[in-house]
């Protein structure tokens, strides 16, 4: 998979060169470039942002980088994916479904948005997605970026030692995971589920489902639904 990301603050994705992701990258599994907007501006202070039509506060991200940007990135595979509180919910099931792709581009904004003929213009160009995090606002699409590169990326066959890992985690089946527990066996007065160091799988089994439904009901009643 290709990742490409357009920001103004290219320097916030330099952990990505480390830890899973660093890896992924370095054995091809994953190939990451990040963008700087202000690359594809055409005056001396180069200028990304400009005040509203319309009026009302803040300021708006100008189109004509953008379209630069995208021009020089999109090809008739890509999936444009603009991080936004106005998008649909990112899950799980997004995660899996854009682990498939083969290059994903993110276009992260700041100031207050946009201009949205970036949005229309990347439309002619490849498909586009505003995605959301949740229902809570960000100074910038960055750090939903990350979240997303990372659930997409852990994803990616071979980015995970263990892909079994992935199959007993929470969403995975659609409910939250059981919990987790290792030595040792007593800890500060509080004992590990007596089930657990039984040896007996089925009993084992059993007791995980029923931990995974109960906390379902108890915390995320909507996943049940
Ligand atoms: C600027 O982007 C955001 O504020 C944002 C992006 C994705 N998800 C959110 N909940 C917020």
């Amino acid at each position: 998979m290709r990742i490409d990301i357009v920001t103004i603050f290219p320097e916030f994705f330099s952990v990505l060169d480390v830890s899973l992701l660093g890896r992924a990258r370095e054995s091809g599994l994953i190939e990451l470039a990040v963008h700087d907007l202000r690359d594809f501006t055409r005056d001396r202070h180069r200028t990304v942002d400009d005040t509203p039509y319309g009026g009302g506060a803040g300021m708006v991200m100008k189109p004509e980088p953008w379209g630069e940007a995208l021009d020089s990135i999109l090809d008739t595979e890509s999936i444009v994916i603009f991080p936004s509180p106005a998008g649909e919910l990112f899950t799980q099931a997004t995660a899996q479904e854009l682990a498939s792709e083969k290059h994903l581009v993110f276009g992260c904004g700041r100031y207050e948005g946009i201009d949205e003929r970036v949005v229309e213009y990347a439309a002619t160009r490849a498909r586009v997605r505003l995605m959301s995090m949740g229902d809570y606002v960000l100074n910038g699409g960055e750090v939903a970026a990350m979240a997303m590169i990372e659930a997409v990326g852990r994803l990616i066959p071979g980015v995970i030692g263990n892909p079994q890992s992935l199959v007993e985690e929470s969403h995975s089946d659609g409910l939250l995971e059981y919990p987790s527990y290792t030595k040792p066996a007593q800890w500060r007065g509080l004992e590990v589920p007596p089930v657990l160091l039984s040896g007996h799988h089925g009993a084992i089994a059993a007791w995980r489902r029923e931990q995974q439904l109960e906390r379902t009901r108890r915390i995320r009643p909507d996943l049940l639904d």
